[in-house]
């Protein structure tokens, strides 16, 4: 992690998992594990089901609980009889300041394309909501040594038409396919080769004022016991956690990451 104006962030997206409230008991248990200054140097941010959100609001607001919260998925369109679909608006109403855009998970299975994902990103940031944009490779790619170009070309494909000033306020999350749910992680020097990469790729196409500004985070297996090392490359600023973000223990045992990383 670079000693720079990034601030980690630390980002549980939860899937289809917990029900509201599941999702209330694991926002007071991830609170009381950690304390202000912990959640004051790492941003913390949790990504509940659609159906969770007006609960969890409710609750960061009611005890003024210094955790952030978005949601994972929305449409690229503002309203209309787009049946099932959620709204930008309908996310910014309900205080969420984070949303995930171009998930793996939805690029397989809701076939999304590069296209719908640069209007979900422009949606997002249209309605006052930071995207966090997910690029990676899947385990052909990565075994042709095609990462890199394959990651910058989702990347360039997601920003198209933005303004770099819009661009500092996406987060974009490296989550290699095959480190996805597998419990093979991808090690620290994957990592922030692909991290990097897309750092340097936003300078290029944005200027070099943003590429230092926007920040990258590492998804894909991560958990307590492997985000220090991973924390560690000056070009990953945070995390986007799947399955150990379910366990408030565990995610708030990431948050501390800072304890046991030398700096
Ligand atoms: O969005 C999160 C990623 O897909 C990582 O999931 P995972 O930590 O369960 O591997």
């Amino acid at each position: 992690m670079a000693d720079t104006v990034r601030r980690p962030l630390m980002a549980g997206n939860w899937k289809m998992n917990l029900n509201h409230l599941e999702a209330i008991a694991l926002v007071q248990k991830l609170a009381f594990s950690l304390n202000e200054k912990q959640l004051t140097e790492v941003e913390t941010v949790v990504l509940p089901p659609f159906t969770d959100l007006r609960s969890v609001q409710t609750l960061i607001d009611g005890d003024k609980l210094l955790i952030g919260y978005g949601a994972q998925d929305l449409s690229p369109y503002a309203s209309g009889a787009y049946t099932g679909e959620i709204s930008g608006p309908m996310l910014a109403r309900l205080g969420c300041q984070y949303v995930v855009v171009g998930h793996s998970e939805r690029r397989a299975y809701h076939h999304e394309d590069d296209a719908t994902v640069n209007a979900k990103v422009a949606a997002a940031l249209a309605h006052g909501l930071a995207p966090i944009l997910c690029v990676g490779e899947g385990l052909e790619v990565r075994e042709a040594a095609g990462h890199v170009a394959h990651c910058s070309d989702q990347l360039d494909a997601a920003l198209k038409g933005l303004t770099a000033e819009q661009v500092e306020k996406v987060v974009i999350a490296y989550e290699p396919v095959w480190a996805i749910g597998t419990g093979k992680t991808a090690t620290p020097e994957d990592a922030q080769e692909v991290c990097g990469a897309v750092r340097e790729r936003v300078a290029e196409r944005f200027g070099k004022e943003t590429g230092e500004r926007t920040r990258v985070l590492y998804g894909g297996s991560v958990k307590s016991s492997n985000i220090a090392g991973i924390m560690a490359k000056p070009d990953v600023d945070g995390a986007l956690i799947g399955g150990a973000s379910l366990d408030a223990d565990e995610f708030a045992k990431i948050v501390r990451f800072p304890e046991h990383v030398s700096r």
